[in-house]
C-alpha cells in the first residue's frame, strides 16, 4: 500500500514511467474503462484509450493528449478530479503506452493529427470536443485545431514545446541530437532528470527509481526515433503553426510555466 502511494506521488512528475499494475488500479478506482480500437486498414494497429463517463448532448467531451515519452496514464490524476457528468477520453499516441502496430510514418505530427481525426470520427462525437494537450501533446492539439477547426469547440494547451524563435537550451540540445537530456541512458542521468522535471521536492526511494528506469529502457530506442523524426519533420514548422493560432476562433487556454526548462 505504501509503495502504491509513493508511485501515485511520482506519477505526475514522471509521465510515461508508470507500471501497468498501478495503471489498472488507479483506472479502476477512478471509474475509467480501457479500450482498444483496431484500425480499419490494418487490424494489427490498435489505438488504446481510456474513457470515463458517457457523452452528453450539448456538452463537449474532453479529450486528453499526452506528451513525449508519456502515456494516457499521465492524465489519470487529472481525470479522477473531473466530475462524472463530463465525458473524458485519454488516448495513447503511436509509439507510446499501449497503442501498438503503427509504423514510423505515424511518428510525424501531421500523420498523428490525421490519425486523431480518424479516431475522433470513429468515436463519432456529437459535439465539437474540448481538446487538452500537454507538452508535445499541446503542440499536437494546436496542430489538430488548425487543421480541423470544426471538430474542436475549445482547446487547452499546457506547456507546449517552443517554436524555433524561443528555443530553450534543452530543446537546442535535443535538436543537436543530445537526446539523453530528455531520454536518459544511464541511471544517473535518469535520476538527475527527475529533479529537473519536478518543481516540487519529492521523497524518492532509489530502488523505486531503478524500477522506473528499467521500464524506461524498454521504450528508449523507439522514443529516440520519435524525437529524431519530430526534429526532422515537425519542429521546423512549429513556430509557423503557433503564429497561425491567432486565426483560430475557438476559446483557447494556454498555460506555460515561466521556469519550465523544456
Ligand atoms: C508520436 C507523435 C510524434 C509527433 C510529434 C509532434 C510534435 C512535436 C514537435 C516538436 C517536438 C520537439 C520537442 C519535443 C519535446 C517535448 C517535451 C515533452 O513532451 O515533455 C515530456 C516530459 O518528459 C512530457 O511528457
Amino acid at each position: 500500500m505504501f509503495r502504491i502511494r509513493q508511485m501515485r506521488k511520482l506519477r505526475v512528475t514522471m509521465p510515461g514511467r508508470t507500471i501497468e499494475i498501478y495503471t489498472k488500479i488507479s483506472m479502476h478506482r477512478a471509474g475509467i474503462k480501457k479500450h482498444f480500437l483496431p484500425m480499419d486498414d490494418d487490424m494489427n494497429a490498435k489505438l488504446c484509450y481510456c474513457e470515463k463517463g458517457v457523452e452528453v448532448v450539448g456538452q463537449p467531451s474532453l479529450v486528453f493528449i499526452h506528451g513525449f515519452s508519456s502515456s494516457k496514464s499521465t492524465w489519470l490524476s487529472v481525470i479522477k478530479h473531473i466530475p462524472d457528468r463530463y465525458h473524458c477520453i485519454a488516448v495513447d499516441l503511436p509509439g507510446h503506452g499501449e497503442t501498438v502496430g503503427f509504423n514510423e510514418e505515424y511518428y510525424i505530427a501531421t500523420n498523428v493529427v490525421d490519425l486523431l481525426k480518424q479516431f475522433f470520427d470513429r468515436l463519432n462525437f456529437i459535439e465539437p470536443i474540448c481538446l487538452v494537450g500537454g507538452s508535445m501533446g499541446g503542440a499536437i492539439a494546436a496542430m489538430f485545431a488548425m487543421k480541423y477547426p470544426f471538430d474542436v469547440g475549445m482547446i487547452c494547451v499546457l506547456s507546449p514545446p517552443p517554436g524555433e524563435e524561443y528555443e530553450t537550451d534543452m530543446v537546442q540540445q535535443l535538436r543537436l541530437g543530445k537526446y539523453h537530456v530528455i531520454l536518459p541512458e544511464t541511471f544517473k542521468q535518469y535520476y538527475a532528470l527527475m529533479k529537473i522535471l519536478s518543481k516540487k521536492k519529492i521523497p524518492f526511494a532509489r530502488s523505486l527509481a531503478k524500477t522506473y528506469f528499467k521500464i524506461h529502457l524498454r521504450t528508449l530506442n523507439q522514443h529516440k526515433r520519435i524525437l529524431q523524426i519530430a526534429f526532422e519533420y515537425d519542429y521546423p514548422n512549429l513556430g509557423e503553426i503557433y503564429r497561425q493560432l491567432k486565426y483560430l476562433m475557438c476559446p483557447t487556454l494556454i498555460i506555460w510555466g515561466r521556469e519550465d526548462q523544456v
